[in-house]
């Protein structure tokens, strides 16, 4: 089943990460945890620090908390620190950076005693929360983003919203791959040129559909793939059936080729009646194989009607039985169906 990822948001405190969270969140219609926050309403600490005006975590009773919440996906985590958390909850790291003219009066601007500003912008300036980041989660997951304006913060806004696009055509695919009982790895398929044009006409027109293209739509993955299987499994006796007289006319045709190599007396009367009957044969074979594909676009068409009919207003491709050529065209699409 399709599940939406976990992003965390880190970096030193005053870099943006509340506000970068706010806005990707509610653009992406997600659930956003400031862990400073939960620690405070729930108690969530062992006391306060008078002297840095903080509390001292609760690491466990943090994690504790979360752990029902991070399950569901679909949350962007908001804090300081990034080492304690179980490595397992997170997609995407993003570790938030400032100059440190900027975010020592950023830090000035809330009223922090000196100590606290003088602590945080030497934090900033050892790159502590990268490198705690690096060191708690796969470096491919870790994404640094400069946050010093606030074109930077819309931009990474942007990024972190397509990010987690990718992440849920990803995501789609192999979800569907794996229902068909195909769970393979994409890894080997390079969509050519075309295909990938092919993509965008069909994102576009998803996205043209639906009134908040970012609003992703719950897709009922096993109808779905329940409906391809049996559109499959359609095409596939159809094309069987149909072909049956074309093997065995095949075969009739090497027959008779065979026993005119075998004729020895070149211009015999019989020599010219096998080339007439070979040549009406191979008539015959062209027409066969027109009404064949004919036939085969008027299945593709009642399909085609049948899940318009459906609300599965999607297109068939020839292609069909190329299970990861349709999935490719399909994955974005899908999330975009109206259900
Ligand atoms: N990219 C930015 N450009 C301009 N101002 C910003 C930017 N990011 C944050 N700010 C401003 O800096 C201040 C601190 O931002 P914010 O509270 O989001 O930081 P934070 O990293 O969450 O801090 P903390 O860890 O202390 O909660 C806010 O007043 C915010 O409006």
């Amino acid at each position: 089943m399709t599940r939406q990822p976990n992003i965390l948001i880190t970096g030193t405190p005053g870099t943006g990460k509340t506000t970068t969270s706010q806005l990707a969140a509610s653009a992406l219609n997600f659930n956003h945890i400031e862990v400073g926050k939960i620690v405070k309403e729930k108690g969530l600490h062992d006391g306060y620090d008078e002297e840095f005006q903080s509390y001292y975590i609760d690491e466990d009773k943090v994690v504790d908390e979360l752990e029902p919440i991070m399950a569901n996906g679909g949350n962007i985590v908001d804090h300081h620190g990034c080492d304690f958390f179980p490595e397992r909850w997170f997609d995407l790291v993003v570790v938030l950076t400032c100059d440190n003219t900027t975010l020592y009066s950023r830090l000035e601007n809330r009223n922090y005693p000196t100590k606290k500003i003088q602590e945080n912008v030497e934090c900033e300036i050892m790159q502590v929360v990268l490198n705690e980041a690096y060191e708690s989660y796969k470096p491919e997951i870790v994404v640094t983003l400069p946050s010093c304006s606030v074109e930077e913060m819309e931009s990474n806004v942007e990024r972190i919203e397509q990010w987690v696009e990718d992440f849920m055509n990803k995501q789609t695919v192999s979800s569907l791959l794996s229902l068909l009982g195909n769970a393979g790895d994409l890894a080997d398929f390079t969509p050519s040129q075309e295909l990938i044009q092919d993509v965008r006409k069909e994102q576009q027109s998803g996205l043209n559909k639906s009134a908040d293209p970012m609003q992703i739509k719950t897709v009922d993955h096993d109808a779905i793939a329940q409906i391809i299987k049996q559109l499959m499994q359609e095409q596939k006796e159809y094309e069987e059936r149909l072909l049956k007289p074309r093997v065995r006319l095949q075969e009739y045709i090497e027959k008779k080729t065979d026993e005119l190599e075998a004729e020895e007396i070149i211009g015999s009367t019989r020599v010219s009646q096998l080339k007439k009957e070979l040549n009406d044969l191979k008539i015959k074979l062209k027409n066969l194989d027109t009404s064949l594909y004919e036939s085969m676009d008027k299945l593709r068409a009642k399909q085609q009607a049948k899940l318009q009919q459906s609300g599965l207003d999607f297109k068939i491709t020839k292609d069909l039985n190329d299970l990861k050529y349709q999935m490719w065209i399909l994955a974005p699409y899908l999330q975009h169906l109206n259900s």
